[in-house]
């Protein structure tokens, strides 16, 4: 019997010009879908302020930076600035708005569940499902389990690592200052240190400190390029043999084979009771692996989570605050000689600059909480609104990229005198309960401030920084080492510094020069 059926041809050209159509329209209907849902945005938000002559967010980056926060100002009274401003089409295509007023920013930041952290997954590649990006029950799990570690006692251990690292970076720039008069300290060099201080702090002296230091380099020695590439090109950018790609993923990959490999080590060590810090060579007590390990329950790839994430959130900010107290010290001699007079009289030179002594720097914290009211390292971040929403009186429409601006609350004169000026003792406490009832009248705010939420440097609500008080104590240390060895100061013909997000705000292209303190040289 024949088959009258006709033959099955493929006829590939056809079907590629159907896959064709098929792409092209889903494309073309996105794009209608997103332009539809823009112009809804911005229906919802036209009567919002918008800066003029600035690029929609790309000037926030590098050296517009001052320019496009001082474009939110409020023309009637320059100190202050708009509570609300529509800053332009944001990366997702929807609309991107800067919250300014701290109420505002406290109700976007206490609701969880309408604002959600924007996807990020560029920042996945390194961190996995760490603390930073996680969601829901799995973030409230991992951020139950971790707070312990950021307690008081950690802490205290920890500063001794602070003080030992630093105390060999001081070993080189004394050795630099003998051989060249003066040690020219860029924010290079002091994240170099602080990176230093978060390995040791997260795993000891176990690994070959050096190899880690150089592998975590590679890894971000590309930012711009990394986070292009995988915004643009997906996942496969971390499979093309080019160093912000494939590179990237391999340095990532080594790190977190040495950090199981170490866990096993440990898990050994601990199964045969050997008193595994001491025995590791950290001259402080657990390291934050150690504590990771001892709680049950965490699976292995949550504790390469973890370690990676803080390395990528505890270095990077707390070398851009050091670098803006670099740079005002260099600038206010005043202050310079204040904090050194009170390190000598409270830690005097060859005396450790232990945890406790810390808490005895008053006008050092002062400066240090200053420096970051200046100049906050994340000076904005981001939310996405899940769904058509109200702030205060403000809409917020859904797929909204709400920006949460520290650096504005921090400069309004609504919250603070004189904004614009380096003002340490604004912080000494007396100060801050005048400030605080002038504002409040008899029943000033919690933290003693005009506002709870007119200091927000590390964030607000439950996703605050974790991490707070070892950076502050960090800063602290690493300001007091410094300044109780080198007079710092910057060449009369210095430009003016330029403040830019790279990626936290740093003075961009600065160098202090550091020479040995003429008090010290005079004892000698
Ligand atoms: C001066 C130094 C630091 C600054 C200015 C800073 C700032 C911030 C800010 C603003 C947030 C909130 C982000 C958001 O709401 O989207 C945050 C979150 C976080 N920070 Fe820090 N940080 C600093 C140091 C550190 C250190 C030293 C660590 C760890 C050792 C750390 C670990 C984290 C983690 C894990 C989160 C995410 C918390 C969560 O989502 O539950 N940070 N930081």
């Amino acid at each position: 019997m024949s088959d009258s059926r006709p033959p099955v041809t493929l006829d590939t050209w056809k079907a590629l010009q159907y896959a064709a159509i098929g792409v092209g329209s889903y494309g073309v209907v996105r794009c209608m879908w997103a332009g539809v849902r823009y112009l809804i945005q911005l229906e919802d938000l036209k009567d919002l302020p918008r800066p003029e002559k600035l690029l929609p967010i790309v000037d926030a980056f590098g050296q517009h930076f001052s320019d496009f926060y001082n474009a939110m100002r409020d023309p009637k009274d320059p100190t202050r600035f708009h509570k609300v401003v529509n800053i332009g089409p944001s990366f997702n295509l929807g609309q991107a708005i800067s919250i300014n007023d701290p109420d505002m920013i406290a109700a976007v930041l206490e609701d969880n569940e309408t604002f959600i952290k924007p996807p990020t997954s560029a920042i996945k590649e390194i961190i996995g499902n760490g603390l930073a990006l996680s969601t829901g029950a799995v973030w409230h799990r991992q951020r139950k389990l971790l707070t312990p570690m950021f307690h008081f006692s950690a802490l205290k251990d920890v500063s001794v690592i602070m003080a030992a690292n630093c105390k060999q970076t001081l070993d080189r720039i004394h050795q630099t200052i003998k051989d060249k008069g003066a040690f020219e300290c860029t924010r290079a060099d002091l994240g170099e240190l602080t990176l230093s201080i978060i390995i040791d702090s997260a795993f000891s002296r176990s690994f070959d400190h050096d190899w880690m230091v150089w592998a975590w380099q590679r890894i971000f020695a590309y930012p711009v390029a990394f986070f292009l590439g995988r915004m643009m090109v997906g996942p496969l950018w971390c499979r093309l043999p080019i160093p912000s790609g494939g590179g990237v993923r391999f340095h990532r990959q080594q790190i977190a084979a040495k950090i199981r490999q170490e866990m096993v080590i440990r898990r050994k060590e601990r199964a045969d009771g050997v008193d595994t810090h001491t025995s590791r060579g950290s001259e402080g007590g657990k390291d934050l692996l150690d504590e990771l390990i001892a709680v049950d329950g965490i699976p292995d790839e949550m504790i390469v989570d973890e370690a990676l994430t803080f390395l990528l959130a505890g270095h990077e900010t707390t070398a851009s605050v050091v670098t803006w107290a670099m740079y005002f010290l260099a600038t206010r001699r005043d202050v310079q000689d204040r904090l050194q007079s009170e390190l000598d009289s409270v830690v005097p030179a060859g005396e450790t600059i232990t945890f406790d002594a810390i808490g005895r720097l008053d006008y050092l914290r002062c400066f240090v909480k200053e420096t970051l009211r200046m100049y906050p390292p994340v000076p904005f971040v981001g939310r996405v609104a899940t769904k058509r929403t109200h702030v205060g009186t403000q809409v917020i429409p859904k797929g909204t990229f709400v920006w949460l601006s520290a650096y504005a609350v921090h400069r309004d004169s609504t919250y603070w005198d004189e904004p614009d000026t380096f003002k340490p003792e604004r912080w000494a406490d007396a100060a801050l309960r005048e400030a605080a009832k002038e504002f409040n009248g008899e029943t000033p705010s919690r933290r003693g401030l005009r506002h709870t939420h007119s200091f927000i440097p590390f964030g607000a609500g439950p996703r605050n920084c974790i991490g707070q008080k070892f950076a502050l104590l960090e800063a602290q240390v690493m300001v007091a080492s410094l300044l109780r060895d080198f007079d710092v100061s910057l060449p009369p013909d210095y430009p003016p510094v330029i403040a830019g997000v790279a990626p936290t705000l740093v003075p961009m292209g600065l160098k202090v020069h550091l020479t040995e303190r003429k008090k010290n040289v005079a004892a000698v």
